[in-house]
């Protein structure tokens, strides 16, 4: 578990009560399910937000999928403030009931539970990124499109972004496609728009991570445009720094450039506070997660209003 001071830091058991929680509380608005299964079987869980929340309505649907890096403890924090905010906050505030009402919103707190139990069971953080496998995955170096093409993630077993054997060789990964591939209802993926949060640096990213160039088979200069002037909308609430994400390193395999290439998801990720640091940048103090989620706040009502446009 989490050090006595930063105990406010969830743990798999204490994320998976949180959504409990929820579904319990608000058993009208909020749902708990599975997206499958861990390498270590822990299970996956994911969250539905909406009204008439059993009822599968015709309603733009926005996923949040937080901790695919194991150490990134305070992304699972921003989901569960997410959680917390569009259920707790349907009573009050008109601005959360309209989006609760007109959308379908899928929250996922933590993608990697092994990572995420394995970094904080030791005598202090460990720093781990990958998942748990036999041979650890970079998870977000194992999607499939454009997996292991362009220098942007390692073949080789024993580095922290290998990419895996195969694309979706990571039960993690796989659970999200299914889900995501899932919501291919008539034809039409209903998921309109996601984002992927991870820390830390400040930045708010759109696709092609696999290219530098902005515009590539799938992606027109009137896509790319729209990307960045959501991404700088949304960076403008909270500060961060808007740019396409090859801007910063070229990757391959990474879950936006498959959530938008396969499926037309508008994608992008966050990578949370700190701006800058060390390893210590990955283990901000627990004081800090009221303020930093909420810092989000906006950018995600802006996702989700233009997730309606
Ligand atoms: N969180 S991080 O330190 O791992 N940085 C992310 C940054 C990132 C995220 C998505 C596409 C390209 C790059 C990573 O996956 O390398
Ligand atoms: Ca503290
Ligand atoms: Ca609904
Ligand atoms: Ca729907
Ligand atoms: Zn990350």
């Amino acid at each position: 578990g989490f050090p006595p001071q930063d105990r406010d830091y969830h743990t798999y058991t204490e994320t998976v009560a949180e959504l409990d929680k929820a579904a319990a509380e608000h058993a009208d608005l909020a749902r708990k399910s599975s997206v499958g299964s861990s390498a270590e079987g822990r299970d996956i869980p994911v969250l539905k937000i909406s009204d008439n929340v059993t009822e599968d309505e015709n309603e733009p649907e926005v996923l949040f999928t937080c901790n695919q890096h194991a150490r990134e403890h305070l992304t699972t924090e921003m989901c569960l403030h997410i959680v917390q905010r569009y259920t707790d906050g349907y009573s009050t505030d008109p601005a959360i009931a309209e989006m609760v009402d007109t959308r379908e919103i899928w929250v996922v707190p933590m993608v990697n539970p092994d990572g995420s139990v394995y970094d904080v069971a030791g005598f202090g953080y460990r720093g781990w990124r990958r998942n748990r496998e036999s041979t650890p995955t970079d998870l977000n170096r194992n999607w499939g499109y454009q997996w292991g093409c362009c220098g942007g993630s390692s073949g080789d077993p024993n580095a922290s972004t290998y990419r895996g054997p195969a694309p979706f060789s990571a039960p993690e990964t796989s659970a999200i496609r299914d889900f995501t591939d899932s919501r291919v209802i008539g034809g039409e993926q209903q998921i309109e728009a996601h984002i992927d949060f991870h820390t830390f640096s400040e930045l708010v990213l759109w696709p092609y991570g696999y290219t530098e160039n902005n515009t590539a088979p799938g992606m027109t200069q009137q896509q790319y445009d729209r990307f960045a002037r959501i991404g700088r909308a949304m960076a403008a609430s909270n500060g961060y720094t808007p740019q396409q994400s090859s801007d910063l390193y070229v990757t391959d395999g990474s879950i936006n450039d498959w959530m938008w290439a396969e499926h037309g998801i508008l994608s992008f990720t966050f990578e949370m506070y700190p701006g800058s640091g060390g390893i210590e940048g990955f283990y901000p103090p627990d004081e800090v997660i009221d303020r930093e989620t909420a810092r989000n706040d906006e950018a995600v009502s802006i996702l989700l209003r233009e997730a309606g446009a």
